[in-house]
């Protein structure tokens, strides 16, 4: 832990008066804002409605920021300028949101502002005219316990900088994941700082801060662009409940409330009735499904075969066959489906238009329109280009070989094979659909009619799990706006794997993103991080070894055991872990963890079980956690139980192996009896 300056020093004294004035102040500017009149326009309609709801939503957000969060410190450094530096003020405070005193001085400095920046940028040798700089100790209360000056002249040269990392990952972990803007470094401020365009893709190793970095991004962005953002929004997907409920106060600590967090199922989809073979979900997960659809879709569009003749009156107008397949013909490579429907009425209607223009007529919109609604134009156009709705045509693809076979000719057999139903339903308005359906129903709708993709920002976490057409649906939603994308192709569990970043972000259509590493790993202990690194030649070829930035005496234990023995084992494993400070895992196959967590509480530990409610990771101290849904968490202490049967539970086993193995802070603890994948016993 870093010393710091020890209590009740007159400094200190100082610096808490300091906090008391700030906490006061903060409570002014809410009781202001609280109190402020939220101005309302007279009248009832739509625009005057609107006017009303967005200025009480503005107020009530406004309100909520300036809550003053108990446990959350309100500034967590100093920085002491050059006398001159900015106007009037040789010291700032920085925290996570701007104080002010109520005269127009500011007490505390939003990290965000571009004063605050050499907090995280300033060296010796590029001091950005700062003198010293000043971290500040909090107690879990938040109660200002100590600070540590990093003068940066003079020859006095402490580096304590990385003593104060190192303490603020050790800190033990209490529930849900904690911000890191006061340890934010050098690597991940640049990419938290990148502007809003192009987007961001970042590829990192596990524990090298990729979510911190896309939350503290979004904090970032929604203070530079909050005007553009708040029109389409700012949307987190990550990859299922456990995750967001794990994720979820980062952002609100930081001030930021009004942010959409949401599993990709969620966004895209309804609750999915169905389930998919994994080869099944693969293939339909795959860019060529794209095709597929598309074809399917416009082989709905036949080839006219009869004119029309319209009668108005005593007079006929004939448009021939020929004439109505060249119309279909230019329309099919220029319109979306349903859009073209309309566009083939019109353009009929025009050509009779033409023909009554011929014979001296003078014919207006009205007579085109009237014309388009006739009965014998509605037929041909329901004739030759049919409604239909993303259900019929999916339903027909998976049900009907021949269809499938016609739309289908870049799938294999067995491709195909895996994708037709063995007991389709009878009509597609029965049918109960999957998550990787969903999916595709929702690429069908956007061939059909355009949707508009209206986001602002997507910031895509675990991005490396999701499969080409749903990249394609999230690229949709956000067509105008930018996407911050996070991952660990190492970490790729899922069978519809895009594969790599360039296919990614091709599917996602953020081909101008600006790809980066980060390979410093703050959480796991370089011994762990050595360990479960010896996967990587199997799953990852092509990935460098990242490093860890700290190491920690005993961070590693394996321990065989017999089948008899193995229970008794385990449990002594958890009751170690739980004598040290902070949370506690036991991670295992999913099949076998409800068993294991019985055997713990028989053992009278008391463990809860991860996903049987969301907030497991706020109360409970031993958490067994199903190894599908170890993704993206962390706890101090990590026991896995029987990594063979990690592996052997899924294709992707031994990815499935990495991501568990990387989820301590201190110490892993591992007890098999089976015994381990051959990759792990390697020198
Ligand atoms: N600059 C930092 N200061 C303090 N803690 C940090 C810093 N960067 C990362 N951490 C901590 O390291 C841990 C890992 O961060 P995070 O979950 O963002 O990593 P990740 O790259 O998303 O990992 P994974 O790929 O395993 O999901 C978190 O506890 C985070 O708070």
């Amino acid at each position: 832990m870093v010393e710091l300056i020890p209590a009740e020093t007159p400094e200190l004294e100082a610096e808490r008066a300091f906090l008391t004035e700030a906490h006061a102040a903060l409570a002014r500017m809410y009781q202001d804002v609280l109190h402020r009149e939220i101005p309302v326009i007279g009248g009832e309609d739509n625009d005057e409605r609107f006017t009303n709801e967005s200025n009480a939503l503005a107020h009530k957000q406004r309100t909520q920021a300036l809550v003053d969060l108990p446990d959350v410190p309100l500034f967590f450094g100093r920085l002491d300028y050059e006398a001159g530096t900015i106007e009037e003020l040789d010291r700032i405070y920085i925290g996570r949101r701007h104080v002010h005193d109520g005269l127009g001085a500011p007490l505390v400095i939003d990290w965000r502002a571009p004063v605050s920046v050499p907090f995280y940028r300033a060296t010796r040798s590029d001091r950005q005219r700062v003198l010293l700089r000043r971290r500040y100790g909090f107690s879990d209360a938040a109660e200002l316990t100590g600070f540590e000056d990093e003068p940066l002249i003079g020859t006095e040269a402490a580096d304590v900088a990385d003593a104060f990392l190192r303490a603020e990952i050790e800190r033990p972990r209490t529930g849900p994941m904690r911000d890191i803007v006061a340890t934010i470094q050098p690597e991940q401020d640049d990419l938290v700082r990148a502007p809003l365009h192009p987007s961001i893709c970042v590829q990192g190793a596990p524990g090298t801060g990729k979510t911190a970095v896309g939350l503290h991004r979004v904090a970032y962005l929604l203070y530079t662009e909050r005007e553009r953002l708040s029109r389409g929004g700012v949307v987190i997907v990550g990859p299922n409940r456990s995750f967001l409920s794990y994720i979820r106060k980062v952002l609100p600590a930081l001030g930021e409330v009004d942010v959409r967090q949401i599993t990709i199922d969620e966004l895209i989809t309804q609750p999915a009735a169905a389930s998919d073979e994994p080869e099944t979900a693969r293939v339909k997960g795959d860019a060529r499904m794209a095709h597929v659809l598309r074809r399917a879709l416009w082989s709905y569009v036949g080839t006219p075969t009869a004119g029309i003749l319209y009668s108005k009156g005593s007079r006929r107008y004939r448009v021939h066959d020929y004439e109505v397949v060249d119309i279909v013909s230019a329309l099919r490579e220029s319109t979306r489906y349903a859009p073209g429907r309309n566009a083939l009425a019109q353009r009929i209607a025009h050509a009779v238009l033409v023909l009554m223009e011929r014979r001296g007529e003078s014919p207006d919109d009205r007579v085109q329109n009237a014309v388009a609604r006739s009965k014998p134009v509605k037929e041909l156009v329901d004739a030759v280009w049919p409604r239909v709705v993303p259900e019929q045509v999916l339903h027909r693809l998976f049900s009907d070989a021949d269809f499938l076979a016609q739309s289908a000719d870049d799938l294999t057999p067995d491709e195909r094979a895996a994708v037709l139903w063995r007991k389709p339903s009878r009509s597609w308005k029965s049918a109960t659909w999957s998550a990787a359906d969903a999916v595709l129903l929702d690429e069908l709708d956007d061939l059909i009619e355009r949707r508009a993709g209206s986001l602002g920002h997507l910031v895509l976490d675990e991005a490396q799990d999701l499969s080409a057409m749903q990249l394609r649906a999230l690229g949709r939603r956000c067509r105008t706006g930018s996407a911050t994308v996070l991952g660990d192709v190492a970490q790729a569990t899922t069978p519809w794997a895009a594969g790599s970043w360039d296919r990614v972000l091709d599917h996602l259509e953020k081909t101008d993103a600006v790809v980066a590493e980060l390979d410093r790993g703050f959480r796991v202990p370089a011994q762990i991080i050595d360990f479960a690194a010896k996967l990587l030649p199997e799953i990852a070829p092509t990935l460098g070894v990242p490093s860890g930035v700290r190491t920690v005496a005993e961070a590693l234990t394996v321990v065989q055991t017999d089948e008899l023995s193995f229970l008794d084992t385990l449990v002594a494993a958890c009751r170690a872990a739980l004598t040290g400070e902070g949370s506690v895992a036991l991670i295992a196959a999913d099949e076998q963890v409800s068993g294991l967590r019985d055997a713990l509480a028989a053992a009278g530990l008391q463990p809860a079980l991860l996903g049987e409610t969301e907030e497991e990771m706020d109360t409970a101290r031993l958490v067994c956690v199903p190894a599908t849904l170890a993704k993206g968490l962390e706890f101090d202490a990590v026991v896995v139980a029987e990594p063979a049967r990690i592996v052997s539970a899924e294709p992707r086993g031994l990815h499935r192996l990495y991501v568990v193995l990387t989820r301590a802070v201190t110490r892993l603890h591992i007890v098999h009896a089976t015994p381990l994948p051959a990759a792990l016993n390697q020198r």
